[in-house]
């Protein structure tokens, strides 16, 4: 074959990233597109090439003459592709070695995220939404690319068939609509689905072994041992067949998914196995099982069934394994079998990807290893079980309505009826009127949003506003009591017999703004963009990267010797792309890169407990969200309404966020505690004097003894603390996490 000339994709990516940048639409979209087809066609040179060598030269066989075996035929397999590779691969194949950061863009199909944005500025909407539906099938966690799907799917020109995944892995699709039939004991419709969908899986298995196989695109570097020619062919050898391996988690992970579906061809035959039978079809049905038992040898059920379908067919019917399982199995079993010499001899590591591999070919010294893992992991589960112990509830009538196992997640709950009704109003009026006195609780842009007003009233600061007159002293008290009461839950459900304090109270209201407001932000040069959100903390500046993201309404204007960000922005809510609060965690600094959350200043280290006392549920948006480390994996969400109080540890394993609020006012007291006394609330040390004072002017103006009743809303008997001068209503200073909500994404969005 003549070879065919195949710009290398990871320049066209390059290209088409930068004219997306540049806003050339109809430029990105080609080179985008280019790039795809690039990656494609090296993919299926690489297939054919694999193909055309192993007819050549088959790998050897066997441990017992593997060295001897080795040199030559690894050499020549070696030698073959890069032939077969340079005849097919214009420029040479050495040009088309991209960076690994450019590969995982691929493998994660992040170049059709960019391409439904240039189509869709493009006004190709039936090429939008197939690019966004291709993406978000392989990235369902991508909050961002979610909301999109909604917009497309509420929009008037849409047709349901415009969301095509381009990718679409056959077996997959295949897999599931035979799943379906099966379960709808819909036998012959779910046999041919299946056949389908194993002879696709087997097929796409072969493609993923083919790129297992060089010229590698960055031979790891990083392993500076020095080896010999035979041990650089050993290792190399090695690679190869681990990475062949693992192609079975590959086509068992359905795109999108983190965790692949187990045994993922054994199941096929056992599906298959019993839909025959259903259908009375024995012969194929004792094929399956045959093929099934040589995974399996031993295993009890199927053997029975052997038992009955060779009775059913008479003694003298041959019945034997399909021929590609007996060669998958005896292929995989070689291999293996190579890899574990290699991990008991050279000091390699393997993840074997199968459930099956008989127990007589893995090492003994791995077996005890993993035995170890096994009792670790076991002391870990019962240790976060032991943590998990909850206390008794200290109040009648509140209800457990999720825990963390329902939460999917670690020191999570939500409790309910912690308030009544008659109470969330009053402290909704609380919010209204120290709004209205103007003092302590002024409506400010949200820092984390323009497209809302953030306001947030201190219990002190009630306090004040209650002793000014401008509130109601009862209600004051309230918040004090509300606090102290899902302190006395939280502490009771979480760490029974262990003191949580105060850490900071901060009762907050998150109000969508209307779409008619909007404002323009001066930013000097000398601050560049990605500086400026570190300065935030400034009342007038707002933190441009989440108000003005990418390109669409920022603009720069150059002058002499500095120039000015525009940003022009309006507030309105149609199309947000925006949270409410982005994902973070309380107590440590979120990098999700890095999945690694960074206990230090200026995160609120101290911080052991979260709880959210929410005050009400007419409003649009608004629910609170808990993702993994990632910040994109959405775990659990929780729809706030009055009463509910939901409560977590601090820490890197509860990020969460807020979904933006599109309509109305939404109210809640945050709740933050330490076992760290310390850092106890200072401010409520003060909050309560002036609330035992208001009570005894109460109690000299009523001229009766009430001081008793009124006293019990004291928290506890609690010796005021030392505290060491933090400034909790400060706590809204940017925390580095905030800038990432939407990590890696780049668009535009003025015409969403
Ligand atoms: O209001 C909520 O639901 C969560 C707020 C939050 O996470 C925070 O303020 O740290
Ligand atoms: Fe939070």
């Amino acid at each position: 074959t003549s070879p065919g000339r195949l710009v290398p994709y990871d320049l066209l990516y390059a290209d088409g990233v930068r004219a997306y940048l540049a806003r050339d639409w109809a430029r990105a979209a080609e080179l985008l597109q280019r790039a795809l087809h690039s990656y494609a066609g090296l993919r299926a040179a690489r297939r054919a090439c694999r193909a055309a060598c192993a007819r050549e030269e088959p790998f050897p066989a066997g441990p017992g003459r593997w060295e001897a075996a080795l040199l030559g035929p690894v050499l020549q397999r070696a030698g073959c592709l890069q032939r077969c590779l340079g005849r097919r691969l214009l420029p040479a194949p050495s040009a088309h070695r991209a960076s690994r950061a450019v590969r995982r863009d691929f493998e994660r199909r992040e170049p059709y995220n960019y391409l439904q944005v240039a189509f869709f500025q493009l006004k190709k909407l039936d090429q939008a939404v197939s690019a966004a539906h291709t993406f978000f099938v392989a990235n369902p966690q991508h909050l961002q690319m979610r909301e999109d799907i909604e917009k497309y799917q509420r929009m008037s020109g849409v047709k349901s068939n415009s969301f095509r995944d381009l990718e679409a892995m056959p077996h997959w699709e295949a897999y599931e609509a035979g799943v379906q039939h099966y379960d709808a004991d819909e036998y012959v419709l779910a046999m041919a689905k299946l056949e389908e969908s194993l002879t696709e899986a087997l097929s796409a298995l072969e493609d993923c072994r083919a790129l297992c196989e060089g010229p590698w695109e960055d031979e790891d570097e990083e392993k500076d041992m020095q080896p010999g020619l035979y041990e650089a062919i050993a290792a190399h050898y090695i690679q190869v067949l681990k990475c062949r391996q693992q192609c079975v988690l590959e086509i068992a992970t359905k795109p999108g998914r983190i965790s692949a579906t187990e045994d993922f061809i054994p199941s096929h035959l056992d599906l298959l196995q019993f839909a025959y039978n259903q259908v009375g079809n024995q012969t194929l049905a004792a094929e399956c099982a045959a093929s099934y038992l040589l995974f399996y040898p031993t295993d009890e059920p199927m053997l029975e069934k052997m038992k009955q379908y060779r009775t059913e067919l008479g003694e003298d019917t041959a019945v034997t394994a399909r021929q590609n399982i007996q060669h998958y199995v005896q292929r995989s079993l070689m291999e293996k079998k190579l890899i574990y010499y290699s991990v008991e001899h050279l000091g390699e590591t393997f993840n074997d990807p199968d459930l099956w591999t008989p127990d007589e070919l893995i090492p003994e010294n791995l077996k005890e290893k993993y035995r170890e893992d096994q009792e670790k992991q076991k002391e870990e589960t019962l240790d976060m079980e032991e943590r998990e112990k909850r206390g008794p509830l200290p109040f009648e009538g509140i209800a457990v309505t999720m825990d963390s196992h329902q939460m999917n997640g670690t020191q999570r709950v939500v409790f309910d009826r912690v308030l009544t009704e008659s109470e969330c109003k009053d402290l909704l009026r609380l919010t209204k009127a120290a709004g209205e006195a103007g003092d302590g609780y002024r409506a400010r842009r949200s820092p984390h949003t323009p497209h809302e007003r953030f306001e947030g009233l201190t219990v002190l600061k009630a306090m004040q506003l209650a002793q000014n007159g401008d509130v109601d002293w009862r209600d004051a008290k309230l918040l004090l009591q509300a606090s102290e009461k899902s302190r006395k839950i939280i502490e009771s459900y979480f760490t029974p017999g262990k003191k949580l304090h105060f850490s900071f109270t901060h009762l907050v209201c998150r109000t969508a703004v209307d779409g008619k407001e909007s404002f323009i932000l001066l930013v000097p040069v000398s601050w560049r963009v990605s500086s400026v959100p570190a300065m935030c903390s400034q009342e007038t500046v707002f933190c441009l990267l989440s108000l003005c993201p990418f390109f669409s309404d920022l603009f720069f204007l150059e002058t002499e010797n500095s120039h000015i960000h525009f940003c022009n922005f309006s507030g309105q809510q149609e199309g947000r792309m925006d949270l409410s609060h982005p994902v973070h965690a309380d107590n440590c600094l979120l990098d999700p890169e890095g999945q690694e959350c960074w206990k230090e200043p200026p995160a609120y280290v101290y911080r052991d407990y979260s709880g959210i006392l929410y005050l009400n549920d007419d409003f649009q948006g608004g629910g609170l969200f808990f993702t993994e480390v990632d910040t994109v994996t959405v775990t659990a969400e929780v729809h706030p309404k009055c009463g509910r109080l939901v409560a977590f540890s601090s820490g890197k394993e509860n990020p969460h966020g807020v979904w933006a609020v599109s309509r109305g006012r939404r109210c809640a007291i945050a709740l933050w505690y330490t076992h760290s006394r310390e850092h106890a609330e200072q401010e409520r040390v003060k909050a309560e004097e002036l609330m035992e004072q208001k009570a005894v002017e109460q109690d000299q103006l009523d001229g009766e003894k009430r001081r008793g009743t009124d006293r019990s809303s004291r928290s506890s008997s609690e010796p005021p603390v030392h505290n060491s001068g933090t400034k909790p209503a400060n706590r809204r200073q940017k925390s580095g996490s905030d800038s990432k909500q939407h990590p890696k994404v780049l668009r535009a969005r003025d015409e969403f």
